[in-house]
């Protein structure tokens, strides 16, 4: 994979950088700036070789058009402060705002654009839609860095499309990733487990299908233990739930039974009727959540059963809180996972936006695991084997 080195000289040239800043806000505040802080080294390595840094990145999940609050503002003044010099925010991606942002930039000067996916055309399954977005972003740039780890198994246009279209590179942080993740990948010492929680259960369900090739012990908790639990007949009241994925979940469990992988789910549940810091919790057996209830976190003795699992592992990748970590009531069975995962005499990897959160509100750092990744779902989806498209076109 090329790397900004060998992009030649960059002085005055405007290079557009994709970056993860998905980062979790709470109003105009940033609860954990680990992914702006993770950009920074690329975005000072370029502004110092003389190029004009068009920053590019996306919040959250809107839905193809501009809204509030998923604006990146706050993550531009945060970046400016990491910096120590300022961005110029664009308030909008390709528009007039964008195109006389750059065109003022001086050589070592930074810009952000707005959220990516307030045009539809980024994450559109269109390919032509895709490319047309490319190449309205392609305008602004000379050169192309790609350096949103946390991004890249998605096939989206400031991920994927650009790169067909400009000259392009990994930047230091993707490099630093994938680097990290080969030693994993590499011959697991064993046992080898992987703890899967948070709640993009939908994504991250079909990881589970090449993981039951290469795992020893899959723990599963967060929202992604009730759609496990329902395919066993329980009921789960108000809890996450992929009903469609049932089907494929019995499957899994199945099939974790025939190749001798242990999957361990929830035996006790911390249930509330709202997700408020004041609800009233109580905890009950994962056999029994009342109807009027969710569950937003794991139980005591499923903490138990899951510290025992993790205590011999030579291997551990966790990705996903173990609940709604955000709020006191439900936070601790990813505080007490993440101590196990933390205490592991082998190789211990971290990744997601908010499980690197969680583990770093608790105090724990890049010195008590292995890796803390940038990335949930894409280092998982490196784990499983599959080729992830942000890191291919990087090859062409
Ligand atoms: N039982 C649950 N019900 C609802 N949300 C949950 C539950 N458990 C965890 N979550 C939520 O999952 C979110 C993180 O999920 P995800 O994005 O998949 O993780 P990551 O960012 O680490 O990859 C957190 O905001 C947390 O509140
Ligand atoms: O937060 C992210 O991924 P993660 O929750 O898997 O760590 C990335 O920014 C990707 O976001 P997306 O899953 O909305 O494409």
């Amino acid at each position: 994979m090329r790397g900004i080195d060998e992009l030649g000289d960059l002085r005055g040239q405007r290079v557009l950088l994709r970056s993860d800043l998905n980062v979790p806000l709470d109003a105009e505040t940033i609860t954990d700036d680990g992914r702006v802080r993770a950009s920074v080294p690329t975005i000072q390595q370029l502004a110092s070789a003389g190029a004009r840094v068009v920053v590019m990145a996306h919040l959250g999940r809107p839905k193809g058009a501009p809204e509030a609050k998923y604006s990146l503002a706050p993550v531009a003044k945060r970046l400016s402060e990491l910096l120590g010099a300022d961005v110029a925010f664009a308030a909008d991606t390709v528009g007039e705002s964008a195109r006389k942002t750059v065109a003022a930039l001086a050589d070592g000067d930074v810009a952000l654009l707005e959220n990516l996916r307030f045009d539809a055309r980024e994450t559109s399954k269109d390919d032509a839609e895709r490319a047309a977005f490319a190449a309205e972003l392609a305008e602004l740039g000379d050169v192309f860095v790609s350096d949103g780890f946390g991004v890249v198994h998605r096939k989206q246009a400031s991920v994927y499309d650009l790169a067909e279209v400009l000259p392009h590179a990994a930047g230091l942080l993707v490099k630093a990733e994938v680097q990290a993740f080969a030693k994993v990948l590499d011959d697991p010492a064993r046992p080898y487990v992987v703890v899967l929680g948070g709640s993009k259960v939908s994504d991250k369900l079909g990881v589970i299908d090449n993981l039951l090739e290469k795992v020893d012990r899959l723990l599963i908790g967060g929202g992604m233990a009730f759609t496990f639990l329902k395919a066993q007949g329980y009921e789960v009241g108000g809890s996450l739930l992929e009903e469609d994925q049932l089907d494929t979940v019995r499957g899994y469990l199945d099939r974790a039974g025939e190749r001798g992988v242990e999957l361990v789910l929830p035996v006790d549940v911390v249930v509330a009727a709202d997700i408020s810091a004041d609800a009233a919790t109580s905890v009950v057996p994962a056999s029994a959540i009342p109807a009027d209830q969710k569950g937003l976190d794991i139980g005591p003795a499923t903490i138990e059963l899951f510290r025992g699992k993790l205590a011999d592992a030579k291997t551990v990748v966790w990705n996903g809180p173990m609940g709604v970590f955000e709020l006191a009531p439900f936070a601790e069975g990813t505080k007490q996972v993440a101590i196990a995962v933390s205490e592991v005499q082998g190789t211990s990897v971290v990744g997601g936006g908010d499980s690197a959160a969680a583990v770093r509100q608790l105090g724990l750092d890049e010195g008590a695991f292995t890796h803390i990744s940038t990335g949930g779902g894409a280092s998982l989806e490196l784990l499983e084997g599959k080729v992830l498209p942000g890191l291919t076109v990087l090859e062409s």
